[in-house]
Order: structure tokens, then sequence, then C-alpha cells
């Protein structure tokens, strides 16, 4: 294995949730056998259904008795090193609804240790080790900086600001940027609302943002059960401290002042060339004999711009110079809670879950499933060390580029959840299939 494939290591989990109270089917017979790699194979039967087996692709299978706690232990723990060594870890959820995704990731009980999920237990513990870090003396205390927000059809809504819709955009320097409403501020400023992140110095004050930020998740009507969610949730957790926050704070502010210039040297640009150049009778341009075009007033114009984009600059550079400061800082959980996947009936039928759904509910459906092959097909690109891997295929992929980009030292995972029961056959047949298709290339 190469350095470049041992720093790209991408690990595919099963777990089992326990039967629900409606669930009296049965349970479907499953099996998980390690072959000649570490990798297991799993099985699965039932009356009257088709038994299927996967190739070795997962790296370990959870029962329903296992809790959150044990997931946490055998999944992220070891990530905490590396997390505090400055690199980013990823993790993402992925089954149909109802299959347990919100359970894992993110928990309806945050304050026991075996429900809380493992978004919560992550935050717990980086708040332990950075409270050792602080004790040891620093000048800048470390803390967690809190983002969450939705990705939905081709939109992010930002759950830390009263979810509003922002855009999602590949920019000129080929980063994606999501942005939300501009603001108008004195001066002509401009401010391009960006993704909201909270500064949380302690553990209960990150949990209370949780709280009030998940009221707002969004439900669909008509899926498997009421809590239905539709969307995306990201979930960071990046080590900051207040030099950070502030140095990012000053490139908002250099590229709002930079706004009202760029502005202005376009507009000179523009009426300059529209007083020195005169149409001809046959359509073309020609120079203006009674307008000499003024290139000081030009070139004045572009040197203001100039001297403001130096400014961002230097304030981008100032970042970097605050990120190397500290080990730690930029260090970063990943937490993806994905939107349920969709399927059709072994004979093409619609599930039972997408019988009862509006137009434009079955539209999201069609946009969640191709995000989610777009995100298998990222996974499999990045985990099997291809240099090109296809982020602009879904608007899911293109905000999770710079996570899969900033993952070269941490570790990532994919836990696919599955429910039991007999009546979910079909869907459980096709998360095992998804779940295989992503670990098999991560060997
Ligand atoms: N491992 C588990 N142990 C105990 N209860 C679970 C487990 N997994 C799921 N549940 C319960 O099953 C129900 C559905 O789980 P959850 O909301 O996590 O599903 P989901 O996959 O996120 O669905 P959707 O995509 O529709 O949001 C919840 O009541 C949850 O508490």
């Amino acid at each position: 294995m190469t350095q470049d494939k041992l720093a790209r290591q991408f690990s595919v989990f099963l777990r089992w949730r326990p039967l629900t109270n409606d669930e009296v089917a049965g349970e479907i017979t499953r099996g998980s056998q390690n072959q000649d790699t570490s990798l297991r194979a799993v099985s699965i039967s039932a009356p009257a259904k088709r038994p299927w087996t996967s190739p070795p692709a997962f790296k370990g299978s959870f029962e329903p008795a296992d809790d959150n706690q044990v997931l946490f232990d055998t999944i992220v723990a070891s990530a905490l090193p590396k997390v505090l060594n400055g690199a980013s870890c990823n993790y993402f959820a992925y089954g149909h609804s109802g299959s347990g995704k919100t359970h894992t990731m993110i928990g309806y009980d945050y304050d026991s240790a075996d429900r809380m999920g493992l978004c919560v237990a992550a935050a717990r513990k980086l708040f332990e080790s950075l409270s050792i870090l602080n004790q040891e003396g620093s000048e800048h205390q470390l803390g967690v900086g809190f983002s969450l927000f939705e990705v939905r059809q081709k939109s992010a809504f930002d759950l830390l600001n009263r979810r509003t819709q922002c855009h999602i955009r590949e920019g000129p320097d080929g980063k994606t940027h999501i942005r939300g409403p501009t603001e108008m501020l004195e001066g002509g400023k401009v401010r391009v609302q960006p993704i909201a992140q909270r500064s949380c110095w302690t553990y209960d004050s990150f949990k209370e943002e949780m709280r009030t930020s998940l009221g707002l998740r969004a439900v669909g009507s008509s899926s498997v059960h009421d809590q239905s969610s539709r969307t995306h949730a990201i979930i960071t957790l990046e080590i900051i401290n207040t030099a950070l926050a502030e140095a990012r704070q000053a490139v908002a502010d250099r590229q709002s002042e930079l706004v009202p210039v760029g502005a202005h040297a376009t507009t000179v640009n523009i009426e300059e060339q529209t007083k020195g150049y005169i149409q001809t009778p046959d359509g073309g341009y020609a120079l203006n004999p009674d307008y000499q075009i003024n290139q000081e007033r030009i070139d004045a114009a572009e040197a203001e711009k100039a001297k403001f984009e130096a400014r961002v600059s230097a304030a981008e550079e100032h970042v970097a110079e605050v990120l190397g400061s500290h080990r730690s800082l930029g260090g970063k959980f990943v937490f993806v809670d994905l939107a349920g996947a969709e399927y059709q009936e072994e004979k093409g039928a619609p599930s039972q879950s997408l019988r009862g759904q509006t137009p434009q509910e079955r539209q999201e459906g069609r946009q969640i499933n191709t995000d989610l092959l777009a995100l298998k097909e990222v996974i499999r690109a990045y985990a099997s060390g291809q240099t090109r891997i296809p982020f602009r295929s879904s608007p899911l992929t293109m905000v999770l580029r710079e996570h899969f980009l900033g993952s070269r030292n941490g570790s990532s995972a994919m836990i696919v959840t599955v429910s039991p029961s007999v009546d979910q056959y079909a869907a459980t047949l096709n998360s095992l299939k998804f779940g295989s298709l992503v670990g098999v290339a991560s060997v």
C-alpha cells in the first residue's frame, strides 16, 4: 500500500437497528464472515426472498443491542488524536428512511452516553481534550467552531442562521463557496454572508446550540416515518481559538471593502471604452476622433483595486499563519447525516414509501438519489487513490470537496444503517449493495 493510499483510508461499517413495535413481519436472517481479508462479507436471507451475499467490504458490523457508545468507541474514538493534530475526519450515515441514520449521527438524547449521537459524543471528548490543552496554558484558549447546515436540492440552508437559504457555487479559484444573502453596508461595502460558525467554549454551550438549531430541521410529510428527513445535514466541529475567528472575520471585512472598489474600476473602464469608441455604419467599432481614452483614470482605478485585492490576500495569509501557530487549530470532525435513500422494489415497482409522495417530494427524491450516487463515485475515486475526483457531479459532493481534500492525514468512514425487518428487505438489500460498492473500493 503506498503512502498516499494509506492517507486515504475509508472504512464502511454496517449497523442493524432494533425492530420497531410496528415491524411484526419477522427478522431478516443475517450473517457476517471474515474471509481471507480483514473485511467482512455480509449475507441476508428471508422466506420468499432471494438470498444475497456481499463481497468482503465491511470493516465491522453492529447488532441491534450495540448502542451508540459502542459505535463511538469502535469507529470514532481513535480519530481524536488525529483531529487534535489538525486533521479532518469525516463520517457519513447512509440508509433508507427510518433505518437509524439520525439516531446514529445526532441522536435523540444528548445527555446519556449510550444514546447520544456520534457528533455529540465527539464534541464531548473534544472539549475534554481541549480543556487539558487549555490548562497547559496558551495565549488563546482553544474551543470548537460549530456549523450545521442542510443541503436540499441545489441549495444549502444554514440552521445557525434561521435556515437562511445559501447558494452553492464553484468560484474562479476552483473552490466551492456557500454564500447567503448579500448585505449592503456603509460606504457601498457589500457583505455576502458565509455559512455561520458558532464559537463554543464549553460543551454545555455547544449542546445548547445543537438543540436550538436542530429544532429547525426540515422534515417530509409522507415517507416511512413521521420525522423523515429529506435533506443531508452536515455538522462540522472545528478546533478554533479567538485569533483564528478574528483572522477569518478580517478576511470577510477586507472582501466587503474590495467590492465597491472593484465595482468602481469596472465602471471607469466601461465609461472610458464607451466614450472612446463609436459605431461605424457597417456595425463595427472605431476609435472616437473626438475623445481620447483617459488611460490614467483607468490605471488609477485598477491600481486602487489591486491595493484592496492585496489587503484580502494579506488577510488570507494571516489566517494561514494563525492556523500554523498551534498543531490542533483547523482540526475537524465532520458528520454527515445523509437524506434517506429512495429505492424501487425488485421488479421496478415504486416502494411503499414512494407511493404516497407529492410531485415535489418525488422530484426531491430524484435529486437525493443523484446526490447519493455522486457521493458513492467520489468516495470510490477518493479511496482508490485517483487524482481526478468528480466533486462537481452534485451540490452535495461540491460541498464535501474541502472535507475530502482536507482529510489527508485523517480517517473517514461510512455507517450503513439498516432495518432487520423482513418488510424492509428490498430497502436493506439496496443499502447493503451501496455499502459494499463503497467498501470494496476502499480495500
Ligand atoms: N440503533 C438504534 N437503537 C434504538 N433505536 C433506534 C436505533 N436506530 C434507530 N432507532 C429509532 O428508530 C427511529 C428511526 O430512526 P432515525 O430517525 O434515526 O431514522 P433515519 O434513518 O434518520 O430516518 P430519516 O432518513 O427518515 O430521517 C427513531 O425513533 C430512532 O430512535
